[in-house]
């Protein structure tokens, strides 16, 4: 059944209580849907209460609701989940992210009668294939990769102590107060003379309303009006609330970044979303802030400058004073003073002051010192026309031997400096948060991409690095494939002997050999469980809409696949009947696959032949379905039954020398191969010696 999924409450396993937990969890409805709907199952598990497992299963539940199919319409038993779960875990190994080898479970096989699904996942996954091949070698997308994480723009923000909103209208208080609860201070003042005495306590003033702004403030109060609060965008209030959001994802985002750059450098297309001008404003802004939310230390060079005045202005004073005393002192010791018979008169009757004549006298020589040392302190920090205009106060005008620079003077040229870098800082602040606020969604997307990339390219990596090909999909029942390998296999040894063969109709198939119902016999250890495993791993990829591990294939898609393997223990009267039972679903009209693995060992071998006689004839009667049936008692079987089956046989022809069973593992058509335990045995006693050895060799005897 199809349904639509747009609310939490469409899915039937998510209730009232869950639903509260993805909101929150998420940020809204909206994002947690989205990420439902979008296979999202790293970010699900992070729900609380929502492990790995059931995000899994959650996102299999409304994929299937969405394409009216779930995963085991297709894999009908234990074992072929078995199969499509191992193959899951190779392609696994492809990625490189936490997000992307959990949303590989998002893919599974599908039923023939989604052909159109199928298709278009082969669309997607041929893109991978090309991808991957291009990117072949190339280590710099492997490390940019495990960088990049879904973007969470929840973190709270720690309150900004150096700003205030201060405003005489109850409305706007009760609105700010509410919009930057916990961001910021809000007054709510009475007065003028309030409003000073609460804007003195902060570096930044945003005075909300017309009420004051008539009025001449001093100096150090410059508030800056705003008329409606509504109307301002939290970036220009709170510009570091933005910036930290996106500096806590700084690491995720300049990876995505970094990879958009290198893939569209491959000439590959992605993301087409984000132009390059686009890519670039933001990578430029994000190289603004670090990941504490700080502005970076040379990203504005008048805030630099500021800062390195603040940070060196005591040091620089102090050595401006120092020259000034040591100017003055050698000007001093170079100085003479006459003194007329009149002016030592005014200084005996004290109408004047010996010192003041020594002023009189040293002035010029005093200022063109001061004035020196006022320029160096002004060069040294590079200040500017209202700064230096503050340097001049800090020297007495009135001769001062030794001179010292005046406290208050310097304090408050160090305020002011501060003040500008604040005022600075904030402005810039704002300019990179207004840029960033509108990356919002698409940075969003960005990493999400390229999370998504990471999927397609584990897939397309799996393809590349096995050589993997994409099936034709044939109209005529049949698989048939060249070259052949083993997937587990493949993966466990590196190397294997590739395989020929077919089932049913397909070019593959040799003149007048297309049955759809074959026993496939043989030696021991001849690879009869591998070539059936190969054909599993086939359908199952093929129905994926994946490719598959041959040079070539040709395969029709089923409705479903059965896929019973070799039974592990002994098999008691319950086994038995449990097999019986699952196999009498199989007789019915629909397409499908029936692989199964020496079935002879459900009961003893006499009554194995006769059943699996009996279920091969009922199988042969659709025309839909291929079946292959392992088996040692191939000509048994052949003894029950009129049916038409063919008997294919991999055989050994011996040991090689070093006492390996010389096999073709391509299965003859239509040949009974013999199971040849006597080669085992053979290299059992050729293994052993003494005692052993005899025992092999009254075995050997009896062949
Ligand atoms: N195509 C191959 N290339 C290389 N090695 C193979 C291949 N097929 C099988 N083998 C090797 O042979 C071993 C036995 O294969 P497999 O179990 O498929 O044989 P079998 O015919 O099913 O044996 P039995 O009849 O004893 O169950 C495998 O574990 C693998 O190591």
């Amino acid at each position: 059944m199809i349904a639509e999924v747009r609310s939490l409450q469409d899915i039937p396993r998510i209730g009232d209580k869950m639903s509260k937990r993805f909101v929150e969890h998420f940020g809204s409805e909206d994002q947690a849907l989205d990420a439902i709907l979008a296979g999202d199952i790293a970010s699900i598990s992070e729900v609380e209460g929502i492990g790995q497992r059931y995000a899994i299963s959650l996102i299999q539940d409304v994929a299937s609701r969405v394409e009216g199919v779930n995963v085991t319409d297709f894999l009908r038993t234990r074992e072929s989940m078995d199969v499509y779960e191992k193959l899951l875990d190779i392609i696994k190994e492809f990625a490189h992210t936490r997000y992307s080898r959990d949303k590989l479970h998002v893919f599974f096989p599908y039923p023939g009668s989604k052909a159109e699904k199928i298709m278009q996942i082969r669309r997607s996954v041929s893109y991978y294939m090309e991808t991957a091949t291009v990117l072949e070698g190339d280590g710099a997308i492997a490390e940019l990769l495990p960088k990049v994480s879904q973007l969470n723009f929840k973190h709270q923000y720690p309150k900004v102590r150096d700003r205030v909103i201060i405003t005489s209208d109850q409305d706007s208080y009760e609105y700010a107060r509410k919009r930057f609860a916990g961001l910021i201070d809000v007054h709510f003042t009475r007065s003028l003379s309030e409003f000073i005495d609460v804007s003195r306590g902060f570096s930044q003033v945003i005075a909300v309303g017309d009420d004051y702004l008539a009025f001449d403030f001093p100096e150090d109060v410059e508030p800056e009006f705003i008329t409606d609060l509504q109307d301002l965008e939290d970036f220009k209030v709170v510009p570091e609330k933005e910036i930290f959001a996106f500096s806590r994802n700084l690491k995720s985002l300049e990876s995505s970044i970094k990879a958009v750059r290198l893939l569209r450098s491959k000439g590959i297309r992605f993301f087409d979303r984000m132009d390059d001008d686009t890519l670039e404003l933001l990578a430029s802004t994000l190289s603004l802030i670090d990941e504490d939310g700080d502005i970076v230390h040379g990203t504005d060079e008048e805030l630099d400058r500021i800062t390195s005045a603040i940070e060196r202005l005591p040091s620089c004073v102090s050595e401006s004073v120092t020259f000034v005393n040591d100017e003055l002192n050698s000007c001093l010791e170079k100085s003479q003073m006459t003194l007329s018979g009149q002016d030592m008169l005014k200084v005996m009757n004290g109408s004047i002051e010996l010192k003041d004549m020594l002023g009189k006298t040293l002035h010029k020589s005093y200022h063109s010192i001061i004035k020196q040392g006022i320029e160096k302190i002004c060069n040294d920090l590079q200040l500017e026309k209202k700064e230096r205009l503050m340097v001049d106060s800090l020297f007495p005008e009135d001769i001062m031997h030794p001179v010292e620079a005046d406290v208050d003077s310097l304090g408050a040229l160090k305020q002011y400096l501060i003040k500008s870098s604040q005022k600075r800082k904030f402005n810039h602040k704002r300019e990179v948060s207004r840029i960033l606020s509108s990356y919002r969604e698409l940075s969003r997307e960005l990493a999400r991409e390229v999370l998504d990339f990471d999927v397609g390219f584990a897939i397309g990596s799996f393809a590349c690095t096995y050589g993997l090909v994409m099936p034709a999909i044939s109209t005529s029942t049949g698989i048939g494939f060249k070259n052949g390998r083993n997937l587990f296999l493949l993966s466990r040894h590196g190397d294997v002997i590739p395989i020929d063969y077919s089932v049913g109709e397909n070019s593959f198939s040799p003149e007048d050999e297309m049955s759809k119902v074959v026993l496939l016999s043989g030696v021991n250890s001849g690879g009869k469980t591998s070539l059936l495993e190969l054909l599993a791993q086939s359908i199952i990829l093929a129905h994926m809409g994946f490719p598959v591990p041959a040079e070539a294939m040709e395969i029709s898609l089923t409705e479903s696949m059965y896929y019973f393997a070799k039974s592990k223990g002994t098999l008691d009267a319950g086994a038995f009947e449990t097999t019986l039972t699952e196999f009498s679903v199989v007789a019915d009209e629909s397409s499908k696959f029936v692989l199964a693995d020496e079935l002879e060992s459900i009961t003893e071998p006499g009554a194995s032949a006769k059943i699996m006689a009996g279920i091969l004839e009922v199988l042969s009667e659709n025309d839909d379905t291929m079946s292959i049936f392992v088996s040692h008692l191939s000509e048994q079987i052949m003894e029950n039954t009129t049916c038409d089956i063919r008997v294919d046989g991999i055989e050994a022809s011996g040991l090689d020398s070093d006492l390996n069973l010389i096999v073709d593992r391509s299965p003859r058509y239509n040949y009974v191969a013999k199971s040849t335990p006597e080669l085992i045995v053979e290299r059992l006693s050729k293994k052993t010696k003494g005692k052993e050895q005899a025992f092999y060799d009254k075995l050997r005897s009896k062949f």
